[in-house]
């Protein structure tokens, strides 16, 4: 379906998924992939993210709501969606006495007009593993053999469930060079991932989930601006909160306290930043520990998440200003 000129390659539409034991993990979503687009699922533990991935993969069928892969049901049309789809699982379950080229010639068998495994074994840099078994491949060595089985279709669209869980700081860099460049030519991905700097790096658009619903969701950079920006440091020694200049005037919009360290949040970060500062200046005191950083995807996520129970044990104080 085409809207505003893009082409929808993905459209989830009030989706639901309930659990044999009546379990709602898909609570209603609703978002959709362009054509030669990377689309990011982000989510605390146990948000939805494979939940819905499944859905979209045909895998099960939605308790409520519409999906449509390549104008598809991929669940009940599964026959004209499936051969255009490249998969990749959390869990590839190889079987673990083959050897990694014998496993990719075995999926080739499987999948109409695969590329010559050697060359997706290539693409993922598992070629000098060929002869290994499967058995043998280390946790990041086995993901990216999960990438090259499904690149091996050639796939219009993607689906990567944590493509670079397990993966060190090199391969995950080397996985985000191709994922980029099988965008570059046409290819639509969806991913899953727990790396907030893999959005950043990798997704044109994103969603964060939350409790089977989509909190937010945009470009990077619009799920950023929406959040503040933070400025922490140390009272310094004899003074207290009270003692600093109404922070309201300088554009602070809340902040909080732990112990001696005081952090506020604003969206004007400069003015802000600038006012304390000169606070401290006429004051003639160093502002111990000062950090000042402007609004990130991260924030963006613990705030989201903030009733995960990590966030409650931090035990911080919040106090809101009037905008
Ligand atoms: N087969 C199942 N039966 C019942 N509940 C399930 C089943 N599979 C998943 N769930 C529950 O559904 C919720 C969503 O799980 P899902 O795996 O989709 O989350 P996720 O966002 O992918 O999590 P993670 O980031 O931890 O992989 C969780 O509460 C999970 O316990």
């Amino acid at each position: 379906m085409e809207t505003n000129g893009h082409e929808h390659v993905i459209e989830v539409t009030d989706l639901r998924r309930v659990y044999g034991g009546g379990f709602e993990a898909v609570r209603g979503i609703s978002f959709s992939v362009r054509r030669g687009e990377i689309f990011a699922l982000l989510g605390t533990n146990g948000a939805g993210k494979t939940s819905t991935v499944e859905l979209l993969e045909g895998l099960a069928q939605p308790a409520g709501g519409r999906v449509r892969v390549l104008g598809h049901d991929p669940c009940t049309d599964r026959a004209a969606v499936r051969p255009r789809t490249g998969v990749m699982l959390q869990e590839g379950g190889f079987p673990s006495e083959l050897t990694v080229a014998e496993t990719a010639r075995m999926w080739a068998g499987c999948v109409s007009g695969a590329r010559p495994p050697a060359e997706v074994l290539a693409l993922v840099g598992l070629e000098a593993k060929a002869g290994t078994r499967v058995k043998q491949l280390s946790g990041g060595q086995r993901r990216r053999l999960d990438l090259a089985l499904a690149l091996l279709g050639d796939p219009e669209v993607l689906f990567l469930d944590e493509p670079s869980t397990g993966l060190d700081a090199e391969g995950r860099r080397a996985t985000w060079e191709l994922v980029s460049a099988l965008r570059d030519g046409g290819t639509t991905v969806l991913l899953t991932t727990h790396y907030l700097e893999e959005a950043e790096n990798l997704a044109d658009r994103l969603a964060i989930m939350h409790e089977g619903r989509i909190a937010t969701t945009g470009t990077p950079a619009e799920v950023t601006a929406a959040e503040p920006s933070r400025i922490s440091f140390e009272l310094p020694d004899g003074y207290f909160v009270g003692d600093l200049p109404p922070l309201g005037e300088l554009g602070v919009t809340g902040h909080e306290t732990d112990g001696r360290i005081v952090r506020l949040r604003t969206h004007e970060l400069q003015r802000s930043a600038t006012g304390l500062l000169m606070w401290a200046a006429q004051a003639r005191v160093e502002l111990r520990r000062l950090d000042v950083r402007s609004a990130s995807l991260e924030e963006a996520f613990l705030q989201i998440a903030k009733d995960a129970p990590a966030q409650q044990a931090m035990g911080m104080t919040t106090k809101e200003y009037a905008a």
